[in-house]
């Protein structure tokens, strides 16, 4: 079997996408692959370190603004178009997937056009810009949120869960902790500011350095690659306390998910499937920049289960932070209907689904 993936941009796109790869490996390892995504994109690094086929097209998004270089995105689109049917042509896959992000659209129209099987996978609770136009020329529509399918062809729409749900399940091991020179045996909460890391989560953590100094547990604090340098200067001017563990990005997350007891995290789709799948009790701070506030609607899927808490970013400061982080880890009865309700909403044979799909779309 040939399968062409896309999706990019962001980790919330791409892991997906990986995970589908990963799982199609393990069942069938005579499966080709190739990824098609842009330079630009984080898809370039993370693609590539796992040693699977990537080919880069030319492509920027739209701008939801009337603007000269919506004009010159139109041009790039076609000219994208026209490199992915040449791609296509000569790779001849049985089926193309794209997991979001701009980079998809001229692929998976390009496939389609060329009546190639095609599917795309919605992460979040509204769609963006590209699934929703693409929503039209594909076969099926591969969800994550029952109300994302509102927003596409009703015959289309096959609720699937999200791949990294089911590459996240495992045995949990604190081995990873000890790695990072934390105790085995502590609390432990993760603070994540989704792939990119997050200006006003990271403002937030670095005022309350010295009180986390004094509390039970510890923390494992992801900066985001871009943030990281300006961090660690700041952390060295108040000092850091031992209990915690700065890092600029994580590549093993499936392991130290497993390792955790509570995520604080940006409300990005592909986060939320993997603390659901294991059960994770969250704080979850939406990023009020994205496409119709879709991450607001994510995380109030998570909060109408009693599964996490909300913190808008308008409320988010260092006692804020602490706060809520006290209310959830030094409360034990809390904790667990916590992890109840988010195991309950979690997907963990999400891949297996949407294998299943492609087969269905390959068959037909
Ligand atoms: C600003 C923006 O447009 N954000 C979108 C983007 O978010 P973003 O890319 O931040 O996506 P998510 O939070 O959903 O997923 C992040 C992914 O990166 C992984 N990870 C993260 C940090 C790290 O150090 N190591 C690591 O491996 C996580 O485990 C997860 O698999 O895609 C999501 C899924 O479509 C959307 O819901 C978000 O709104």
């Amino acid at each position: 079997m040939k399968i062409v993936v896309s999706g990019g941009g962001t980790g919330g796109h791409i892991y997906p996408a990986l995970a589908l790869i990963r799982t199609i490996q393990a069942k069938h390892p005579n499966t080709e692959f190739l990824y098609i995504g842009t330079e630009k994109g984080l898809e370039s690094k993370l693609v590539t370190r796992e040693n699977i086929p990537f080919q880069s097209i030319q492509i920027t998004g739209i701008k939801r603004s009337i603007s000269l270089e919506n004009i010159k995105t139109f041009i790039r689109f076609f000219k994208g178009v026209k490199d992915c049917k040449r791609l296509l042509k000569s790779f001849k896959p049985d089926v193309v997937i794209g997991t979001g992000g701009y980079v998809c659209g001229p692929v998976v129209y390009a496939a389609a056009k060329q009546k190639i099987p095609t599917i795309i996978h919605e992460q979040n609770s509204i769609p963006g810009l590209t699934n929703k136009f693409l929503s039209r020329y594909v076969n099926k529509v591969a969800t994550c949120f029952d109300s994302a399918g509102e927003f596409f062809p009703k015959e289309k729409v096959v609720l699937t869960g999200n791949p990294r749900a089911s590459e996240v399940i495992g045995e949990q091991n604190k081995d990873i902790l000890q790695s990072l020179g934390l105790s085995a045996n502590k609390k432990t909460v993760l603070i994540v500011g989704g792939s990119r890391g997050a200006r006003p989560i990271n403002e937030a953590v670095i005022k309350s350095l010295a009180e986390f100094a004094e509390k039970p547990y510890q923390i494992v604090y992801v900066t985001g690659e871009v943030h990281f340098n300006e961090v660690e200067k700041e952390v060295s001017l108040v000092g850091k306390p031992e209990n915690i563990v700065v890092a600029p990005f994580i590549h093993n997350m499936p392991d130290l998910l497993r390792g955790v007891d509570l995520v604080i995290s940006r409300a990005g789709a592909t986060t939320l499937a993997e603390i659901t799948a294991l059960g994770l009790p969250s704080i979850l701070i939406p990023s009020p920049y994205v496409t119709n506030n879709h991450q607001e609607k994510n995380a109030s899927a998570l909060t109408e289960k009693g599964a996490a808490t909300m913190l808008l970013e308008n409320n988010l400061t260092g006692p804020q932070l602490i706060k809520s982080i006290d209310e959830i880890l030094l409360n034990d009865e809390k904790i667990m209907k916590m992890k109840k309700a988010a195991k309950g909403m979690g997907i963990p044979d999400a891949s297996d689904r949407l294998f299943k799909v492609m087969q269905d779309v390959i068959e037909y």
